[in-house]
């Protein structure tokens, strides 16, 4: 909690007054049974009907009086709360953005989901709750005692040893649930991630017939989830029974010895009711902290889980200038010796990799299934660091760009196509926001897109839904190479993005590219011979190591990777290789 305190700070005022108008408050509360007491000692013992009435309306009073202090209580403990809730919340959302994949990839969507809605929103209420109870509970249960001890000490003395005792068994519960909140959140963690990939993948879910064993899955989760509550609800549950018990054997115990006190004449009826009263205030003040106790220890429990995603650092530091490297004209990227391994992973998904890129280029990437193509590309904008080796961009080391600076070259167009909810036009300019419609439909030409926008009511202004959702995987993947296109970079990476295309199309836009103004790079990563057949320098891929490297000619005569790729896609083409058999018979001939 004291790592997000700087984010209350702002709200300062309200933190203080907040709990200030809830201590006046307490003080009409704890004025009330010595009214009382007075009403029953002098009004109904001298019969006295109209000290009695104008006690009644003193109650009045106070009570308007205490519910004025608490709504604007309630006020400013939840201007504070919110206002915190909102930083942090904005605070964190920054802060994820800066992370590197490396840690996006570590931590998980599911967690980050998690804690910055329902972990925010619990510390909301803890702050809230907080400011308000934390110091009220406290204050009626000491001005309880106090306000006993000046009507009979003797009685005051049942209060002094019920009140610790008290207190231990709140103690000794909280801080048994305490690590317990911090196991149902991973469950919730748990849950939110099965609820994510289920709803995420429900067509495939149906298509494959597995809805019976994604509900089992669901359930298990969920079940293991609500088994965690209940027993951290069971524990929390055995406080009121306990507080309960223990102030109603010493409410037993002092109307036993007021009793007694009235008899000796050491007290009047009205103070008995008054200290029984007081009695009453401090269970109320008791289970209400320790429901607060309760709060407090899960918002605490959250808190250290945003606290968390905040401490994490970035694995990728920046420069604030560019490097001093010697800029060569002529290169586009280059790879020296580069090997890379993502975080956690046993194997490096890249080996020594070496290879150069001139500007203006066409490079074709194939390999099998996770052979580490889309690895080597997202290098390329320095998605990652390579943990040996160099990787350079436009003759400088890709370490040396400061932020931003290397995306505002490069256009990656991934592989799976991520639209946002708004406009078409407001998708395509976030390749850049300064274009105008001309060079949007410039971008939506060359990504052979034209035909798609034009069909769409209010073409530009056609509303995309969430993911892009209302359009096919073709027409979202035309769409966000137009929208890498807009921002007319250096490089552009197509990593497997024509695979939703038909032939013509795939063939018009590689066509289109290749046209390209300027001295364009293109890396085309591609599973089909024929995406990158032209282009100036394939490289093969083999389980994260360059198998060859040259163009289409050069790799059928050298390297037997690509060799086996070309035959495995056009096998009319493969020769007739002589029969073991026929080789000797022809040798023993011979
Ligand atoms: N975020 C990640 N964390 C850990 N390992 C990863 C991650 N992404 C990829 N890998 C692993 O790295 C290797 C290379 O994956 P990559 O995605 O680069 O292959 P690919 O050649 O692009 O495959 P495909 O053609 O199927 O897209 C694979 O073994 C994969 O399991």
């Amino acid at each position: 909690m004291k790592r997000l305190e700087k984010f209350l700070r702002p709200y300062r005022r309200e933190s203080i007054l907040a709990p200030l108008f809830k201590l006046l408050e307490v003080v009409f509360d704890l004025m009330v049974p010595v009214v009382v007491a007075q009403i029953i000692d002098v009004g109904v013992a001298k019969n006295d009907r109209g000290y009695i009435v104008e006690m009644f309306f003193v109650l009045l009073l106070m009570a308007a009086v205490g519910l004025l202090c608490s709504f604007t209580a309630q006020f400013f403990a939840a201007k504070a709360s919110v206002g915190f809730a909102t930083s942090v919340r904005q605070a964190m959302f920054d802060h994820i953005q800066r992370l590197s994949f490396t840690e996006l990839d570590t931590l998980g969507t599911d967690t980050l989901i998690t804690r910055l809605t329902d972990d925010v929103n619990q510390v909301q209420n803890g702050i809230n709750m907080g400011l308000r109870l934390l110091l009220r509970s406290p204050f009626v249960v000491i001005g309880a005692m106090v306000m006993a001890f000046t009507i009979n000490v003797r009685c005051a003395l049942i209060f002094v040893v019920t009140v610790p005792i008290l207190f231990v068994v709140v103690f000794s519960i909280m801080l048994i649930s305490i690590p317990l909140f911090k196991k149902v959140q991973a469950g919730l963690d748990r849950v939110t991630g099965l609820t994510r990939e289920n709803l995420t993948g429900v067509r495939v879910i149906r298509a494959f017939c597995r809805e019976e064993q994604s509900v089992e899955e669901f359930e298990e989760g969920n079940r293991e989830l609500t088994r965690l509550n209940e027993f951290v609800g069971r524990i929390s549950a055995l406080l009121n029974p306990l507080t309960y018990v223990l102030i109603n054997v010493a409410t037993v115990l002092l109307i036993a010895r007021a009793g007694v006190q009235v008899n000796i004449g050491n007290l009047q009826q009205g103070q008995v009711v008054a200290l029984y009263n007081y009695m009453a205030q401090i269970i109320v003040e008791l289970i209400k902290l320790a429901s607060l106790i309760i709060t407090l220890n899960k918002s605490m429990a959250c808190a250290d889980r945003v606290a968390g995603i905040l401490d994490v650092k970035s694995s990728m530091e920046y420069k604030a200038v560019a490097g001093n490297d010697k800029v060569d004209d002529n290169m586009a990227v280059e790879f020296n010796h580069v090997t890379f391994t993502y975080e956690g992973a046993g194997a490096s998904s890249l080996s020594d990799i070496t290879f150069r890129a001139k500007k203006g280029q066409t490079i074709g990437i194939i390999g099998g299934t996770g052979s580490g193509k889309s690895t080597l590309v997202s290098l390329i904008p320095r998605f990652y660091d390579p943990q040996e080796g160099i990787v350079k961009v436009n003759g400088v080391n890709a370490k040396d760009y400061p932020q931003g600076e290397l995306c505002s070259e490069i256009g990656v167009v991934q592989q799976r196509s991520i639209l946002f909810k708004g406009s078409i036009r407001d998708n395509l300019k976030w390749g850049n926001d300064q274009a105008s419609d001309e060079d949007l439909w410039k971008a939506i030409t060359i990504a052979q897109a034209k035909d798609v926008v034009e069909a769409k009511p209010g073409k530009l202004d056609f509303e995309v839904e969430q993911n892009g959702r209302n359009l096919s995987g073709g027409q979202k993947q035309r769409l966000t190479i137009a929208r890498a296109l807009v921002s007319k970079p250096d490089i552009l990476i197509l990593d497997d993005s024509l695979s939703a295309l038909d032939f013509a199309t795939d063939a018009a836009l590689r066509k289109a590219i290749g046209e390209l103004e300027g001295n364009v790079t293109t890396f085309l990563v591609s599973q089909r011979i024929s995406g990158i057949r032209q282009a100036d320098k394939i490289l093969v891929m083999d389980d994260g190591e360059l198998a060859g490297q040259g163009t289409h000619e050069e790799l059928m005569e050298t390297c037997e990777t690509y060799q086996e790729i070309y035959y495995s896609q056009f096998p009319e083409e493969r020769p007739v290789v002589m029969k073991t058999s026929e080789k000797t018979e022809k040798g023993a001939a011979e």
